[in-house]
């Protein structure tokens, strides 16, 4: 997994490191001049001879690019610095002259300054670093930044994070610089994983500067390889109730699709038995043959794919079972049309499955004033505000899935090729998570935080399957879903 921290822990873990005398600027400068360097490679075969344009900041950020910008000059780089405030990094800055680099201060006018980034091979964006208040570049900085991105953005190697996101919190307010690169220090950050300024950031490399960051880490981002140690493998003595059982409240005569679309996830992500509630049992059944039509004892429910909050029969079921999920401690999906029927409280065994207009819907009944593009702006934020609010556990959708959960727990994924958003897919999601929640439940009610990471795998596996079942290219939701088991098996297997 990958585990991000915040400007806090990242400062705090720094600390004992640099009474000790570590040189820490050294070895981040370090690797961001070999990591330069590879790039300049491999994009014009030589190193020497190449132009690259420093922007430095007024902190350490500066000082690691203007470092880095010294040992390049010295492999025979030709190197600018453009010097953004009164304060620079004076090591930094003697370093780069020293070794035959030259600097410009932005003194009213950036046109020069933005010119000359704009033309380069490369430009090392020392700027902002942990630094940052994440209210995006002010002052010379923006401006540049601007004029830069006005002539046309460079290649542009990030330092530390891309100058002016929300280094915690992925926020993007105002100017920011893209990356293509970015070469990131000690731990990787929050804002480098969520959206939206994880598309900032281009390819990310973690530097190792030896720091202790022991502790809870603000973000996580699930990789394939943890699939094994969350997914439930049926022991060899396991029957069909041991597996777990699932209640599917979905579809209706309007959206049969949807009913046999979250069964039939449900079916193929491995699953003791799935019980169908509603109007369209004939249509899943002769779909799904598996699938049993009817009440019954189940661990955990899907409710919503599929519902309109008009159709009484299944609001009917829908709120009953929501009885079962606060007295009972079934867990439960809630989607779509549930998702206006959630009650006031339910627990973190409850995971609403939201995109993000219905998760502003979700808040907005909650008395919070929030749209979809402040959801967007802030997807982490608003579903911990919605897990506060309801005590569930939220899995808001999107190119990058961001779960928030108990405890803190948090998530982003980045696993689906953007040709998973079609409709149905969210129908497949909330299917296979149901199978998940059913067959763990147990262990949810141990340790609540649990939810949010069978979330994530969710996601994991969703985004997987996706790629699997065409990779490339278009898919539809039935195809995702009839991926699934060959994604598990492979994911299983490792
Ligand atoms: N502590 C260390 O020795 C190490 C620090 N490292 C580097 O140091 C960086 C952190 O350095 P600093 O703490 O000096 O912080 P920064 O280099 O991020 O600079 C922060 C300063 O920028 C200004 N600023 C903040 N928000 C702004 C905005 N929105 N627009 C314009 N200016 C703004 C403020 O004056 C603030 O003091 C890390 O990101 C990393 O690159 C690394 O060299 C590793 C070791
Ligand atoms: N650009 C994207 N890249 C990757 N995955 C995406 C993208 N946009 C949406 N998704 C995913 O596609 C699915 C769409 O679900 P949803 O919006 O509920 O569709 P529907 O309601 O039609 O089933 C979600 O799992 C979401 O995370
Ligand atoms: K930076």
């Amino acid at each position: 997994m990958l585990q991000t921290w915040t400007s806090a822990q990242v400062r705090a873990a720094e600390e004992p490191l640099l009474a000790l005398g570590v040189p820490l600027m050294e070895r981040a400068a370090f690797a961001l001049h070999v990591r330069t360097a590879a790039v300049l490679r491999e994009r014009r075969r030589a190193v020497a001879g190449a132009r690259v344009v420093v922007l430095a900041g007024p902190g350490n950020n500066g000082g690691d690019a203007l470092y880095a910008g010294a040992l390049l000059a010295r492999r025979g780089v030709e190197v600018h610095a453009v010097v953004t405030a009164e304060r620079v990094h004076e090591g930094g800055l003697s370093a780069l002259l020293q070794a035959r680099g030259r600097a410009l201060r932005v003194d009213g006018s950036v046109d020069d300054a933005a010119a000359l980034a704009a033309g380069a091979d490369l430009v090392l964006d020392g700027l902002l670093g942990i630094g940052s208040d994440g209210s995006g570049l002010r002052g010379a900085a923006g401006a540049l930044v601007q004029a830069i991105l006005d002539l046309g953005r460079p290649y542009v190697v990030a330092v530390d994070v891309p100058s002016g996101l929300g280094v915690d919190d992925g926020r993007r307010d105002g100017i920011a610089l893209d990356a293509d690169l970015t070469v990131t220090f000690g731990g990787l950050k929050p804002g480098l994983l969520l959206p939206p300024g994880t598309h900032a950031a281009g390819r990310v490399e973690l530097v190792d500067l030896g720091l202790d960051l022991a502790g809870v880490p603000a973000v996580v981002r699930l990789e394939p390889g943890d699939v094994a140690d969350l997914w439930p493998v049926p022991a060899s003595d396991a029957h069909k109730y041991t597996r777990g059982v699932l209640g599917v409240v979905a579809g209706s005569r309007a959206y049969q699709g949807a009913a046999v679309l979250t069964t039939s996830a449900a079916v193929q992500a491995g699953i003791g038995m799935v019980r169908y509630l509603g109007d369209v049992g004939d249509v899943v059944v002769a779909a799904h043959p598996e699938v049993v039509v009817g009440h019954g004892r189940v661990q955990a429910w899907v409710f919503g794919p599929g519902v309109s909050p008009d159709d009484a029969g299944q609001r009917r079921r829908i709120e009953y079972a929501f009885e079962h999920v606060r007295e009972r401690g079934e867990a439960a999906v809630v989607d779509a049309g549930a998702l206006e029927l959630l009650p006031a409280h339910v627990g973190p065994h409850a995971v609403l499955t939201p995109h993000a207009g219905e998760l502003a819907r979700v808040l907005t009944q909650r008395g919070e004033t929030v749209d979809r593009a402040a959801v967007e702006a802030e997807p982490l934020r608003w579903a911990r505000r919605t897990h506060e609010l309801t005590g569930a556990t939220v899995l808001l959708k999107g190119p990058v899935t961001v779960v928030a959960g108990a405890q803190g727990a948090a998530y982003a994924q980045a696993d689906a090729p953007a040709w998973l958003s079609t409709a149905g897919a969210g129908d497949v999601l909330a299917g296979l998570l149901g199978a998940l929640l059913a067959g763990r439940v147990d262990a949810i009610h141990e340790d609540p935080s649990l939810a949010a990471a069978l979330a994530a795998t969710a996601a994991l596996v969703h985004g997987r399957a996706a790629h699997r079942a065409n990779p490339g290219g278009p898919i539809s939701a039935r195809a995702v879903a009839d991926a699934l088991p060959a994604t598990i098996a492979e994911l299983l297997g490792r």
